[in-house]
């Protein structure tokens, strides 16, 4: 597939990079208005333009990773030289009502949340789009299959997966870096506290991505009676561990929802 990348950042370079890697076959175009820190990605393959329409008609995706307020801007510039076209959008807040009255019937309005692990092949990309572009949006759930998981969500959860899933990869980080700051207090460099604290939550991942059961019978695996990480556990709770986390990702929904 050609797939045509306007907004070449953060998010938009994570997806070329994964392309690159997980799906060489697909041609990538990707755009930003300044393109000096991105011309590496023409050593992998990529086409990069300060051209939002650089061989967009030969487009077979067009994915965008713009800022909401930038959105208007890029339409205006695209729209009159598209048609029948997929606009696979991650732009945050973005209905694909919204969406869709803005690029008019002539092309399809998709709702994609991908996170920055694309670059990995570890995203989880949430995709929403309506019944009508049913069959259009399995070339999109394809792409983002490559690049890690793909599940179709109900566009009334969008919201909620980009604060769960896009989001909850800062929150995840956030978690490393207290379990490393600790692991520095408790006698570890730096880097060996990083390295074992990512490898562990790794690892924990992977064993409930494998096992598929909830998170509290592979900690109840751990906490051995009167052991230690029961002890850790109930101290953290006591300080709001669960709740603060909790509170934040409900804080970060609102700031979506305005
Ligand atoms: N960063 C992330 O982890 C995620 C971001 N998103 C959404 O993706 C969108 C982009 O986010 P980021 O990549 O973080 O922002 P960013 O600011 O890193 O990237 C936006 C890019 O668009 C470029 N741009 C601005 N105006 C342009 C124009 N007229 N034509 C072409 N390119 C233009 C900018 O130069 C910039 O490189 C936002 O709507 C955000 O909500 C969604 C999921 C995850
Ligand atoms: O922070 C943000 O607004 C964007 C959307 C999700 C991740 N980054």
């Amino acid at each position: 597939m050609k797939v045509h990348i306007i907004g070449g950042g953060n998010l938009g370079v994570s997806i070329a990079l994964g392309l690159s890697k997980f799906s060489p076959e697909n041609q990538v175009t990707i755009t930003r208005r300044n393109t000096s820190s991105i011309l590496y990605l023409e050593k992998l393959g990529a086409t990069v333009s300060t051209n939002n329409i650089h061989q967009i008609q030969e487009a077979d995706v067009i994915i965008l990773t713009i800022k909401p307020y930038q959105v208007d801007t890029v339409l205006a510039e695209i729209l009159p030289v598209i048609s029948n076209k997929i606009i696979a959008s991650a732009v945050s807040g973005l209905s694909i009502e919204n969406l869709q009255n803005k690029i008019g019937t002539a092309n399809s309005a998709i709702r994609i949340m991908p996170n920055i692990a694309a670059q990995f092949g570890a995203s989880a990309t949430c995709i929403a789009f309506h019944e009508k572009d049913k069959d259009k949006a399995q070339d999109v759930v394809s792409l983002f299959q490559s690049l890690g998981t793909a599940p179709i969500i109900d566009e009334k959860l969008m919201d909620a997966a980009t604060v769960l899933a896009a989001s909850g990869t800062a929150f995840a980080l956030r978690y490393i870096r207290a379990s490393m700051q600790a692991g520095i207090e408790i006698g570890f460099d730096w880097q060996t506290a990083l390295a074992i604290s990512a490898q562990t939550v790794k690892g924990a991942a992977e064993m409930l991505l494998e096992e598929k059961v909830h998170p509290e019978q592979l900690i109840d695996r751990v906490t051995t009676p009167q052991g230690c990480t029961i002890a850790g556990l109930n101290e953290m709770e006591m300080h709001g561990f669960s709740s603060s986390l909790i509170r934040g990702i409900k804080t970060s929904l609102k700031q979506i929802k305005g």
